[in-house]
């Protein structure tokens, strides 16, 4: 590792640690509720290969959905392996082991450990016409009869613009965490540009040699009275389902025989629950980013067969994907770590907000239920502003 010293440092407002930095710097803020710690890296040290990955105590990756972002609405954030000059680490269990990492000190701005007050930005929705959905949806029921096309994962943008003049992300980052206390949260900074969410899929595990993946689609409103039991057993919830399974598992079954499936379960978030399967094996070669890339996109956010679906979606979709549903994460500096996708998230600019949601179509599916659905998995980001 390059020259980091760390020192115990408790804040009682942990993101007083990403306020202390210029908005004009890159900042990344990273939580996880399995591990139940935050990493926040500010002051961006450098642009790494996968082999320098022990340079600096964690690395924060991104990739884009496809290989190329077009437009220029997504700035210049896209595929990324950054380190950073300062870190602070929160241990949620014991505060004690809080650490603040900084390679230069003399950079290291003043920290005022402070409240952070609540931020409602001033928003106004640009409305969208349902019949932009009704369209895609009949092409795609087109493509699921006519071609050899079993599921496609479909999404919508929606866009507001910002009369605040500016957004306050700590005071979203703190709502993010506090109604999603079960998904991943996370924020890529490039100074106007902020991309952050609050995910609940994991594309990617690493814990050593042990490499773990969810199969995580199949949705239901938790508005629905015994959803969670109408979900488990619902035929296009676990149609939906299973392709991913499916396909994750085959993806695993190329590195070993021996890929571990488990008991099919329901996950409850704060507004819908949603079917998930954990997949695991044992890998003694590749690295979580060579995963990451192997397993991207899975049926759960492009479709099935992949290469159709993707090819369904570059066409018909109208707004960029850019980081939306693309993988996203912490690595270790002994190379372990978790990649998500970033889905229930948004990209912020100065300017404007796009939210972004999107939901699994296959022969099945209601058009009115589908677009319920992805209002409500838009929901993540509204309740946040
Ligand atoms: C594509 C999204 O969700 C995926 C993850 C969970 C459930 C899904 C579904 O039921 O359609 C989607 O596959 C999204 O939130 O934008």
């Amino acid at each position: 590792m390059k020259n980091y010293t760390y020192r115990n440092v408790t804040l009682k407002e942990p993101l007083s640690f990403w306020s202390a930095f210029p908005v004009a710097d890159q900042r990344f803020f990273w939580f996880d509720p399995i591990e139940q710690n935050i990493v926040m890296g500010c002051e961006k040290m450098e642009t790494i290969d996968e082999k320098d990955i022990s340079n600096a105590p964690f690395a924060f990756y991104t990739q884009p959905f496809f290989d190329q972002i077009k437009g220029k609405t997504w700035g210049s954030i896209t595929k990324e392996l950054v380190t950073f000059k300062h870190y602070y680490t929160v241990d949620l269990n014991n505060k004690e082991k809080n650490k603040l990492y900084s390679i230069a000190l003399e950079t290291l701005p003043t920290i005022v450990d402070q409240e952070i007050p609540e931020f409602h930005p001033h928003l106004k929705l640009l409305e969208k016409d349902k019949s932009e959905w009704e369209h895609l949806f009949q092409d795609i029921q087109d493509a699921l009869s006519t071609q050899k096309i079993e599921k496609i994962v479909a999404s919508q943008r929606i866009t507001l613009k910002n009369l605040s003049g500016h957004f306050q992300f700590e005071g979203i980052l703190k709502r993010l965490m506090k109604n999603n206390p079960q998904a991943f949260v996370f924020a890529y900074q490039k100074g106007d540009f902020v991309f952050c969410g609050a995910s609940p899929e994991i594309l990617v595990k690493k814990q050593g040699q042990k490499i773990m993946s969810y199969a995580l689609a199949g949705t239901m409103s938790k508005g629905i009275k015994n959803a969670s039991q109408l979900l488990l057993n619902d035929s296009k919830n676990r149609l939906e389902h299973q392709i991913v399974v499916k396909s994750i598992k085959e993806k695993m079954l190329k590195v070993s025989d021996e890929v571990n499936v488990s008991k099919i379960e329901t996950v409850a978030l704060k507004n819908v629950y949603h079917l998930r399967t954990q997949l695991s094996l044992i890998d003694k070669k590749a690295s979580l980013i060579a995963w990451a890339k192997m397993l991207h996109p899975t049926p759960a956010l492009g479709g099935f067969p992949q290469k159709d679906a993707l090819h369904f979606i570059k066409i018909h979709e109208k707004h960029e994907r850019g980081l939306y549903a693309a993988p996203c994460g912490l690595v270790k500096q002994n190379g372990d770590g978790t990649i998500i996708v970033g889905i229930r998230s948004a990209l912020f600019t100065s300017e404007y907000l796009y939210a972004f949601a999107g939901c699994g179509i296959v022969s099945e599916s209601d058009c009115h239920s589908e677009y319920e659905e992805i209002k409500l998995k838009l929901q993540t980001i509204l309740e946040a502003l």
